[in-house]
This record gives structure tokens, sequence and C-alpha cells, in this order.
């Protein structure tokens, strides 16, 4: 190799050292901010300061040359981690996940991540055992799990309701959450068990998919008559590294017709329009065709054909799934209007 790379590439590790060593102080810095935050009882992301972050890296990049893609890439990282360092996770507790799906491993890998105790237990034991393993935390028979647990979560869909219902009696004097998406039924259900078995129910909803280390992202969380000591569980939830929404469930339902419903209606559209256009026009390959913005919607499109059942029972059991479908057609029908048909 010729000398002069040789020597650029001493020039290069120095700078890389450099960097390395910037990036250490920063995330030792946000780690003290994340120690104010937590004792003064503010969630780890602070969306103000990112946009503020966001406008003066573009603007220095810009000013060096550095194109706006490479900030793209950096800067989310840089705010996951700088998250994860932030995370608190104030005192150990002992939580019982039942339920092996995504957003139980979603979950799981944040209790572990945090340095909570944590086991999983469900009807299919393997599975629940490979979950397990993944994350080097224990895996439990139902008994000794319920037994043990002191937060118990229910990481199940709503149609393993049924198994919920047969299993509750063994949660007297538990805390115990759900984290279902749609909450009109079940919250009432849940609730009244938690009144016949003395348990202490208190219902979340995690807004997000599946995704391993959530840091950053937002839980919703629902008090019921039986819930003691809220602040207790919205600040094991804080410490956990994600931002908390207090809420009831008739606003939580409101807010889910626009954000679920609305949404994953258009979503749903769209993926079959597309299919449709393709087939009309003959169009084969459309993907050398898309642009940035298309690329992605289609990513977003694709998550949400990935969770298809959950999306249809959302769409099924929000209470304002009808309005909010009629006026989403109503709004294209408009828009189609002016502009001419
Ligand atoms: O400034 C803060 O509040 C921080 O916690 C630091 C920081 C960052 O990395 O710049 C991280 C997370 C917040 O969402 C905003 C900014």
């Amino acid at each position: 190799m010729s000398a002069e790379i040789d020597e650029l590439r001493k020039e290069i590790e120095a700078i890389d050292k450099q960097i390395l060593e910037l990036l250490s102080r920063r995330l030792k810095i946000s780690a003290k901010i994340g120690e104010i935050k937590s004792r003064i009882g503010k969630d780890v992301t602070d969306e103000k300061r990112e946009q503020k972050v966001r406008e003066y890296w573009y603007n220095y990049a810009r000013n060096l040359g550095i194109p706006d893609s490479m900030v793209e890439s950096i800067l989310p990282i840089l705010f996951s981690y700088s998250k994860m360092v932030q995370i608190n996770p104030g005192k150990k507790k002992n939580i019982t996940v039942i339920g092996y799906g995504g957003m139980a491993r979603s979950l799981i890998s944040l209790f572990s991540l945090v340095g909570h105790n944590v086991v999983v237990t469900g009807r299919n034991k393997e599975k629940a055992e490979r979950l397990a393993s993944e994350f080097k935390v224990v895996y439990m028979d139902l008994d000794s799990a319920l037994n043990w647990g002191e937060y118990i979560i229910l990481a199940l869909s709503p149609s393993s309701f049924d198994y919920i219902l047969r299993i509750s009696p063994k949660f007297t004097s538990k805390v115990v959450m759900d984290i279902f998406s749609s909450k009109n039924e079940i919250f009432k259900e849940l609730e009244k068990l938690s009144e016949i078995y003395s348990f202490n129910y208190i219902s979340t909803h995690p807004l997000f998919g599946p995704i391993t280390y959530p840091v950053g992202e937002r839980i919703v969380i629902i008090p019921s008559k039986t819930s003691k000591n809220v602040n207790e569980i919205v600040n094991f939830w804080r410490e956990c590294g994600l931002n908390t929404t207090v809420s009831t469930v008739e606003e939580h339902e409101k807010a889910m017709a626009i954000v679920q419903v609305l949404a994953h209606f258009y979503i749903l559209g769209l993926h079959r329009s597309i299919d449709e256009l393709r087939k009309e026009l003959g169009i084969e390959n459309l993907s050398n065709f898309y642009t940035t913005n298309f690329k992605e919607l289609n990513k977003i499109i694709e998550k949400v054909s990935n969770i298809l059942p959950v999306i249809l029972e959302i769409q099924k059991s929000n209470p304002y799934a009808y309005k909010v479908r009629d006026i989403g057609v109503n709004e294209l029908q408009k828009i189609k209007e002016e502009l001419g048909g």
C-alpha cells in the first residue's frame, strides 16, 4: 500500500480517537442530565431540546460541507444511546411477564437493560423458555411466576382474554398491567376482576411496536378504580426510560381513533390502491422508481401488514371507528371533487 495512504490513515485514526473521546464525554454529560431528570421527575426524552439540537447539527454540518443525510443517520443513534445512559433503574422490581410475542420481547429487553429481575411465563413453555434465554432471564411455570412477581405484565393479545379470565384469581394482591392497544371493553372487564380478586389493576398502552430496547418511546398509563400508588407506577415506567402519559379510557380511545384507526385505515387503503394500480397500469418494477417519501411510506405499509390482526382488532373495537372511517372517506371524496373528480 502507498506510504501516502498510510500517512492519511494515521490521521484518520487520530481523528477517530478524538471522535470517540468526545462521544464518551457527551454520554457522561447526558448521564448527569439523566440523574437530574430522575430526581425532579422529568421524562428522559425532551422533544423540544432534540429539535434544537437537530437544528444546530444541520446548520453546523451544512457549513462544514457535511451532507444532511449523514446527520440524518448519526443523530438518531446519538439520541438513542444518550437516552440509554439516562436510564435510572431506581429500586429493582420483580417483574413477571406473561407472554412471549413481540411486545413481551420488547418489554423484557427494556426491563433487563434497566436491571430489573424478570421472569417469563405463558401457556407454551418452549416459547417462553426461548424468550427467557434470549435475554438471560428466568422461565417459571405460571403458579411460581405469579407468586414471585410484584408486577404482572399481561403481554397477551385480546384473543387470550379467556386465559386471563381463568388465571385472574391468582393475581390477588399483585400489581397487574395489561398492554392492549384497545381499552374499551377489556378495561372494564379487568377492572371488575380486580375488584373481585383484590388485585391492583392499572392499564397501560405502549405506543410503540415490537422493538428491542424501546428507550425514549412513550407509554400511556390508565389508572382503574383499584389502582393504588399510581405515582409509583408512573415512576417505574419513567425509570425504564419511557415517556409517560397518564390518561382515562375515554381520552385514550378518542386519541387512538385518530392516531391508530384513521392512520391505519388510510394505510390499508394506500396498500390496496398501490397493488390495484400496479396491476391496472402494468408496472412491474415499481421499486426502481421509489422516491424518498415513497420508500418511507412503504416501510410503514410493511410494518402495518406485519401486525395486521392487531390492526383489524383495533378497527373493530374502537368505539369511534365508524365515525372515523366515515370522515376519512368523506374527506377523500371532498379532495377528489376539489381536484376535479
Ligand atoms: O438535553 C437533554 O435533556 C438531554 O437529555 C440530552 C439529549 C441529547 O442527547 O442531546 C438526550 C435526550 C433528550 O431527548 C434531549 C437531548
